[in-house]
């Protein structure tokens, strides 16, 4: 699969326009965001690229004042590993009961779990707060004995922690084929059994489920168009987690989930990132 390499030059260069600027850019399609000096740069499958999306997603920018100017250029596929590896991806502990790590990390710090991962391209290292927000929950809920879906599973790093605590069988889908490679060679790595992976998106659901716990760490709008999928595959009882938005979000993605017949649980953020749970 073909990337672009696209760097953004913001002014001022301050994290909260770094984030927003991430988030705008996610809901655009983007993904594998890498703060810079000066701005950010983020990478794009070429085939989802379209300019026009990008700069009406650029003149509706929420901040007021704030300018971006972008270049961009074809990566090439060969540099990501040596790229991740050198720059992008430290083995990061979560709610100090979970680690994860790559293959060629050393020294890794020793936790209740361990899970291990060939990042590349595939979004899902655990760094970015969403991830990690949901992996808080999957460590806080008793998943034993649970079916589970995980919806834009990306790496499946939410799914491999899933099986880790007893959750099965479990689901991993992506839009990305990318993605449901490199989740397959992920659940490999770690010796988990039970997960089964596609590629697609909600659509596939009609067959499938119900599942006892649904996980979605993807965007604000995907989850609002998709939802009523989501709910179709559950029963009265399942959970809903869904992340990959801010915490101003929380409203619009609460109304569409209520209007859905699910009942708000509660909610958890970080850094304006927010994860919130719902109950059918
Ligand atoms: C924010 S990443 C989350 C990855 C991982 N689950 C995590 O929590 O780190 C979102 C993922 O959703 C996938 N995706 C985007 N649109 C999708 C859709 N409509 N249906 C399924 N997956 C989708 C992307 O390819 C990407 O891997």
């Amino acid at each position: 699969m073909k990337y672009l390499e696209f760097t953004f030059h913001t002014t001022p260069c301050t994290e909260i326009v770094n984030d927003v600027l991430s988030a705008v850019l996610g809901e655009a399609g983007f993904e594998s965001f890498v703060e810079q000096t000066d701005g950010i740069a983020a990478y794009i499958q070429k085939d989802l690229y379209n300019e026009t999306v990008l700069k009406e997603a650029l003149a509706d920018f929420p901040l007021p004042d704030t300018q971006v100017e972008y270049a961009y250029q074809e990566a090439e596929d060969k540099d990501w590993n040596e790229e991740w590896e050198k720059n992008f991806f430290q083995p990061i502990i979560i709610g100090d009961r979970c680690v994860i790590h790559s293959t060629f990390h050393r020294d890794i710090p020793q936790a209740e779990y361990d899970i291990v991962i060939n990042p590349q391209m595939a979004f899902g290292t655990g760094h970015h707060e969403t991830t990690s927000l949901i992996i808080g929950e999957l460590l806080d809920n008793d998943l034993q004995g649970k079916s589970l879906l995980d919806m834009g599973c990306g790496t499946s790093i939410l799914a491999i922690l899933a099986r880790m605590r007893g959750a099965a069988p479990c689901t991993a889908v992506d839009i990305d084929e990318w993605c449901v490679r490199n989740s397959l060679e992920n659940i490999e790595l770690n010796g988990v059994d039970r997960i089964s992976v596609f590629q697609g998106d909600a659509s596939l659901l009609k067959d499938q489920g119900p599942f006892d716990v649904i996980i979605a760490n993807i965007n604000r709008n995907i989850l609002l168009n998709d939802m009523k999928r989501y709910v179709s595959c559950m029963h009265p009882g399942s959970e809903l987690y869904m992340s990959g938005f801010y915490v101003d979000d929380i409203p619009v993605i609460q109304a569409e989930a209520e209007h859905n017949g699910l009942r708000f649980v509660h909610h958890k953020e970080k850094n304006r990132w927010a994860a919130v749970k719902f109950v059918l």
